[in-house]
């Protein structure tokens, strides 16, 4: 589904990635675990596109997408790929409807399929009463299922996570990891997760550690 090699970055003189292969099995959760510096967000914003490796090569199904480049990469980013981060990032004037919305309407899709989508994530996520709400009248975990809505809203291959339970308690990280699973169980949809939660970094059916720059265990 998803093939990184050889990658390297560089932020000026600092050698952040030294040569990292990754595989992305479909229906797959795999999380990536390292100390703070080990080059794990980096990685992960390379594999999602948001960065560009000075070196190696990115996969997805039959496109290698490190050589696309403007809209076309932007395109394939919208619908293919999801991200949620640990500050969710929604859009404070928008209502939870809208923010889920969003990357649907920049990929051209009807308004009305999209509402009809957004009904169904909403009642498979638990947020179906809080969709006219904006993201400051919700808590941090409907806003982080806000978040994942958004980020399905597309039915990307791959939903890249950085910290998602980051910023949580833990009765609602729990629930926002038990989410994760049933996605998988019952849509097949991989993840890529960045965590320090142990818990979670060890319910994925894969985890990589990081250590300077490299994949140690896998
Ligand atoms: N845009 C940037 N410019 C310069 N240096 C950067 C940039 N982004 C990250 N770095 C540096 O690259 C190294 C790896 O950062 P990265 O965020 O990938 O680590 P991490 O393993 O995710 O850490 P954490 O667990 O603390 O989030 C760090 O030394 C960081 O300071």
């Amino acid at each position: 589904m998803l093939e990184a090699r050889g990658i390297h970055k560089h932020y000026g003189d600092l050698h952040v990635l030294k040569g990292v292969d990754v595989i992305i099995h479909p229906g797959e959760i795999v999380s990536i675990v390292g100390a703070s510096g080990a080059g794990k967000s980096t990685l992960l914003h390379i594999m999602g596109t948001l960065d560009h490796a000075d070196k190696g090569t990115i996969a997805v199904g039959e496109r290698v997408i490190s050589q696309m480049s403007g809209d076309k990469l932007a395109e394939f980013r919208n619908v293919e790929l999801g991200f949620i981060f640990q500050f969710h990032n929604l859009l404070p004037e928008f209502t939870a409807e809208e923010n889920i919305m969003i990357p649907g309407l920049i990929a051209g899709k009807p308004e009305k399929t999209l509402q009809k989508r957004v009904k169904e994530l909403a009642v498979l996520l638990g947020i179906e009463g809080r969709l006219e709400h904006k993201p400051s009248e919700l808590s941090g975990g409907e806003q982080q299922r806000v978040a994942v809505a958004r980020a399905l809203i597309n039915s990307p291959k791959i939903i890249f996570a950085d910290e998602p339970s980051g910023n949580l308690d833990s009765a609602s990280a729990q629930s926002l990891h038990e989410l994760f699973f049933k996605l998988r169980d019952e849509f097949g949809q991989s993840f890529v997760i960045v965590t320090h939660n142990q818990e979670l970094a060890q319910m994925a059916d894969r985890m990589l550690t990081m250590q300077d720059g490299v994949i140690v265990s896998s």
